[in-house]
């Protein structure tokens, strides 16, 4: 309690909160909130102090040295919140984002052998497929949703077919489930303690009393997905003992892959059945809107490059048709803008959230100035402390980028480097912090990446885009900013054909 009234984090700068319930989480959250995101970028020091609810402080992060600290050196002691674990294990079930520790180096042991570069290499054909029947009058999301569909589960959601155009069951209620989680947020810190309830029935029997129709539109999503998936790996499962499948030979979807790394591992770490469908779900989830988001951004600003884009164009018409993987990532000019496009627009939330589980030392690359008039060069953060990791901040920092970072420049990379960089950053993406760093770091950056270089590479062969329309809006609706034109989703562009 008395936490809520004074903290030693009072005296790291940052905005005055406006209300002591809701602190600054409403301004953080509002889908608009733009001005007040690049106030924390602009306006404080690296570390910015938030309020959250009931006085809560936390702390918004992004000073190289006290992310390195948080994301590397120190992860042991900042992991994911308790509240956001209880949360996905309840949507999801027991899996990657509802672990920490060994439990969680466990689900990466066994997921990441998917994504490997030999891997990817059998998926581009599969890539360039789904690009060729893209619709372009149709939202790029669903574009995103067959790709992981078909390489990640090698289930085909058909939604670039003629009259399959409506929502995939499946997909909508992946996508439904956090929006609807966080209209419950009063309920999220009483999430760890339901789930101590140990029998799920008894969960359920209890969920059932509460008379909140939100709360039984959640129950009712989390049954649409958990049925699906566990019905897609027990269909997997059931052709690879009937022979009609031989992992070793044709897996070539991620869940097949994974299922061939859980096959040869050691016992103590082989996945449960339930796990491979929490897994499933985690990454079908975790690949749709943020790609959907990063391919609606590219075709945005090629409208709004023109000179970008026509030496895009040339560069992928001076090379043959449907590259094979390693040509295709190899492409310079392809590689600089899909770098700058991640860095400038990081398709995630604001931020990334973790909690000090241990009283810590956070160094400071820069020091700051406290509010008491005196120098800090490290901070003391209490156990308990929120941490936003201020991914969106890091990657537009003049003091990291240079005086141009807030420009889209794909011209500042050059064989992945970025010259205009002064300080090292402990991202895995090109000094980005778009995919993080460290035990946590995204497992699926380089299929983000590779879909986004196919569908341009085969889109820009054939058409020109240009003439945005002025009132596109990008928007924070869901977990990720997408784009709207008076609050309705669309990104209208004009598409000519070209006849090449
Ligand atoms: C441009 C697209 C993407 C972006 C910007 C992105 C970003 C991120 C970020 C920031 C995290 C870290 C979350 C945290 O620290 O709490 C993460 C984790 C993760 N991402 Fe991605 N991601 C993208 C695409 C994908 C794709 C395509 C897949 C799979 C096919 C994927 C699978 C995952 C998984 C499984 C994790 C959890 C890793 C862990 O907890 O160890 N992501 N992603």
């Amino acid at each position: 309690l008395l936490r809520c009234v004074s903290s030693v984090l009072d005296k790291i700068p940052g905005p005055p909160s406006k209300s002591w319930l809701t602190g600054h989480l409403t301004q953080f959250y509002d889908p608009d909130g733009w001005a007040f995101q690049k106030d924390l970028e602009e306006n404080y020091g690296q570390v910015v102090r938030l309020h959250g609810l009931f006085g809560d402080r936390g702390l918004y992060v992004f000073d190289p040295a006290a992310l390195h600290s948080i994301l590397i050196k120190d992860q042991n002691i900042y992991e994911e919140m308790p509240k956001f674990q209880s949360l996905n294990k309840l949507l999801f079930g027991p899996g990657i984002f509802s672990s920490i520790g060994d439990d969680h180096r466990k689900y990466r042991k066994i997921m990441i052998p998917a994504f490997s570069t030999a891997n990817l290499r059998g998926m581009v054909p599969q890539f360039y497929d789904v690009a060729e029947r893209l619709d372009l009058n149709a939202i790029l999301c669903r574009t995103s949703l067959e790709l992981i569909g078909r390489t990640g589960i090698g289930y085909s959601f058909d939604s670039m077919l003629p009259g399959k155009e409506q929502a995939n069951p499946y997909a909508e209620a992946l996508r439904a489930l956090f929006p609807v989680a966080f209209k419950l947020s009063v309920l999220l810190p009483l999430l760890p303690l339901i789930l101590k309830i140990p029998f799920p029935s008894f969960r359920r029997f209890m969920i059932n009393l509460v008379p909140s129709p939100m709360l039984h539109h959640l129950r009712d999503l989390v049954d649409i997905t958990d049925g699906i998936a566990t019905q897609l790996v027990a269909e997997r499962k059931a052709a690879i003992k009937s022979g009609v499948l031989d992992v070793k030979e044709d897996a070539k979807d991620i869940m097949s892959l994974m299922m061939k790394s859980n096959a040869s591992a050691e016992g103590s770490i082989r996945l449960t059945d339930s796990e491979l469908v929490a897994s499933l779900a985690m990454t079908i989830f975790a690949a749709t809107d943020t790609t959907a988001s990063s391919m609606n951004r590219m075709f945005h600003i090629l409208a709004l490059y023109p000179e970008a884009q026509e030496k895009l164009r040339a560069e992928i018409l001076d090379a043959p048709e449907h590259l094979h993987h390693d040509a295709l990532v190899a492409l310079p000019y392809l590689d600089s803008f899909v770098r700058e496009l991640l860095r400038l627009f990081p398709p995630t939330s604001p931020a990334m959230y973790r909690e000090a589980y241990e009283d810590a030392i956070l160094p400071l690359r820069t020091p700051m100035i406290g509010v008491d008039g005196i120098l800090m060069n490290t901070i003391t953060v209490p156990k308990g402390t929120s941490i936003y990791i201020a991914i969106a901040a890091a990657n537009h920092s003049k003091q990291i980028w240079g005086d141009d970072a807030l420009e889209f420049k794909p011209e500042r990379w050059t064989n992945g480097k970025a010259e205009s960089v002064t300080t090292k950053m402990c991202g895995i993406y090109g000094n980005t912090m778009t995919f993080v760093g460290g035990g946590r770091s995204c497992i699926g950056f380089k299929f983000a990446q590779l879909e986004m270089k196919a569908v341009a590479s085969v889109l820009l062969r054939a058409f020109k885009f240009s003439t945005p329309d002025p009132r596109i809006q990008w928007r924070m609706t869901g977990a990720v900013p997408s784009p709207s034109v008076h609050g309705q989703p669309g990104l209208p562009i004009l598409v000519e054909h070209l006849k090449v």
